[in-house]
Order: C-alpha cells, then structure tokens, then sequence
C-alpha cells in the first residue's frame, strides 16, 4: 500500500514508528508536511498539492494533526476524503473529539462517565458556576489548553472566582470541573485501536502535583484496567467515531470518568510502558480497513 501521513515533524518518535512498521510490512509511507499541502478547490475533482505537484495512488492516510493547525489540517484531511482516500481518522471525527463542549455533550447524552462539569461564559456567575460542580475545590481549564498548561486547582469560593474573571476578563474559554482528588494525581491512558483497548498505562503526577501529564514530570507504568474502564473507554471512541485514539480516565468513587480521547495519541510513553508494538497494530489495522470512497462520517453529534 502507498501511505500518507499528515504530520508535520519527521522525528517524533511516534511518526518514526508508523514509517518503520508500515516498511517492515512492505508498504512506503510518505510524510507531508501538513501546513505545505494545498487544497485545490476550483476543480471538479478535489486535489491537494504538495510540492507543485498533484497528489494521488495513497490507498490510506493518517492523520497526525498537531492541535495549532486543527483548522487547516482538517481542510487538508477532507480534501483527501473527498478524493477518495481512506483515512485512518475520520475529519468530523477529529473535530468532534477536539471540540471539548461538543464531545462532553456527546459522551454524557449517551451515559459515559464524566466529572461534573461547567462552562463559564459570563464571568458574574462564577461563584454559581463552582456551587454547581459541588466546588471548592475545582479545576479550572483552559479549553484549548495541552500538556497540562492552563490547567489549575482553586481551593475556595473566592479564589475560584478571581481565577474564573481572570479568564473571563482575558477573553479566555475555560470550562470548571468538579476536582476527582481521589484520583490523586495520575490517569489512566486506554490506547483504542479499531474498537479495541490495545494497551493501558497508568500515569502518576510527580511528588505533589495533580495534574498527571508526563510534560509536567509525570511517570508512566503498566496497569491492568477493570472491565468498566475497558468498556468505558470502547464506548468514547466509538461515540468519537475514532478508529484510533486515547481516551484518559480518572478513577473516581463513582466509577471511571473520561478526561478527555486524543485522536493523535502519542506511541512513545505506552509503546515503552507496555512494551507493545502498537506501531504495528495501527498498521495492521489499516491492511484491514483502507477502501477506496469509502468515507462515512461515522458517530453521531
Ligand atoms: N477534574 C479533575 N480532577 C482531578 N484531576 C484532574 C481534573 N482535570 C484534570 N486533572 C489532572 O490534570 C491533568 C491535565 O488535565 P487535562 O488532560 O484536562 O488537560 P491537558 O492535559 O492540558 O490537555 P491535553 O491532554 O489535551 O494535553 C489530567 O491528566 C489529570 O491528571
Ligand atoms: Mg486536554
Ligand atoms: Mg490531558
């Protein structure tokens, strides 16, 4: 099979993996530089350039889209859907995961553990808002924050609703969520691939902090999931529409909570915590799934 991969750096290790393990199973797979690609609209059959030349032959393409250029690279992925290839992630399916007030509206219509969660437009409600989510204390974040930046824990009333008008006042989305203490600082990543948890690790917050990303001096290991998490996490992607995704959950006093589901998960911390070729899976998975026109908006919202 001929492979495209929207990226736009060659040396992550998760996009060194995808090329080494589409080679070893005798496919080329080409990395394109997402924010070089052009989007020919005028035509009557839709084309995206790369390099003054037309596009053509992939039969699959991965969609690795870093979250500053979701807008673009979506453009991009469609153009390439609408062209007939088949991609690994769906364009309305990547969309609906990044936009964090559509998909916790779509998790939580159809039952899936969340925390309770607010969203704060007008900065007077604050107090409100923090009563709302059975607060102080909650965690206030940043909508389009990542790594954990802009992520915060307001222990009282006041001090909430300062950082609440800050936000406000600065023009910035941030949504409040009830603060799941009992998960005491880590999460648990499920790596989905094609309806199935492939591989689950446990990340643990350094000495003292919540929040339990591995940009902010977390660790990683192993964990064994219960059947809830297992299914819990199934149920995301599909209601996601993802084939392929990370869906984080906290373990709280009733029962798994879901985060956030990443439709680019990175290979490098659960490939080394599990010591799982999940390189490969993904690969494995395309084999089975790349059909020529055969792009149908899965998952609903
Ligand atoms: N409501 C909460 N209760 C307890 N801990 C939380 C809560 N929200 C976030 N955390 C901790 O903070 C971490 C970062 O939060 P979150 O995943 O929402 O933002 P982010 O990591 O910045 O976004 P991204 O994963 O897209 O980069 C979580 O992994 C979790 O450990
Ligand atoms: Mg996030
Ligand atoms: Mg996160």
């Amino acid at each position: 099979m001929k492979i495209a991969m929207l990226a736009r750096n060659p040396n992550l290790y998760s996009h060194k993996r995808l090329v080494e393990a589409a080679e070893e199973r005798g496919h080329t797979l080409d990395i394109l530089n997402t924010t070089r690609c052009t989007v020919n609209i005028a035509s009557h059959r839709p084309t995206v350039m790369y390099r003054g030349e037309t596009l053509s032959g992939y039969h699959a393409v991965i969609p690795r889209i870093g979250a500053s250029i979701t807008n673009y690279g979506l453009a991009v992925l469609r153009q390439f859907e609408m062209s007939g290839v088949w991609s690994l992630n769906e364009s309305v399916a990547i969309g609906r995961s990044r936009d964090k007030l559509r998909s916790t509206q779509i998790m939580a219509k159809h039952g899936l553990g969340l925390p309770l969660t607010a969203y704060a437009n007008d900065p007077k409600q604050a107090e409100e808002i923090i009563k709302a989510v059975n607060g102080p204390p909650v965690v206030i974040k940043l909508l389009e924050g990542t790594q954990g930046i802009g992520v915060v824990l307001a222990e009282t009333l006041k001090g909430g609703a300062s950082i609440i008008e800050a936000f406000r006042g600065a023009n910035v989305n941030i949504m409040v969520q009830e603060f799941i203490k009992e998960a005491g600082g880590s999460d648990i990543r499920c790596l989905v691939v094609g309806g199935k948890v492939v591989a689950a690790m446990k990340r643990q917050g350094a000495e003292g902090e919540f929040r339990s990303n591995l940009h902010r001096g977390g660790t990683a290991q192993l964990i064994k999931i219960t059947p809830e998490e297992r299914s819990t996490a199934v149920r995301a992607a599909k209601h996601m529409g993802l084939n392929v995704c990370g869906v984080d959950l906290l373990r709280s006093n009733h029962g798994p909570v879901i985060m956030e589901v990443n439709s680019s998960p990175g290979l490098e911390g659960i490939e080394n915590a599990t010591g799982k070729d999940i390189a490969g899976q993904i690969i494995e998975f395309i084999e089975g799934h790349a059909k020529p026109n055969s792009t149908k908006t899965k998952g609903k919202g």
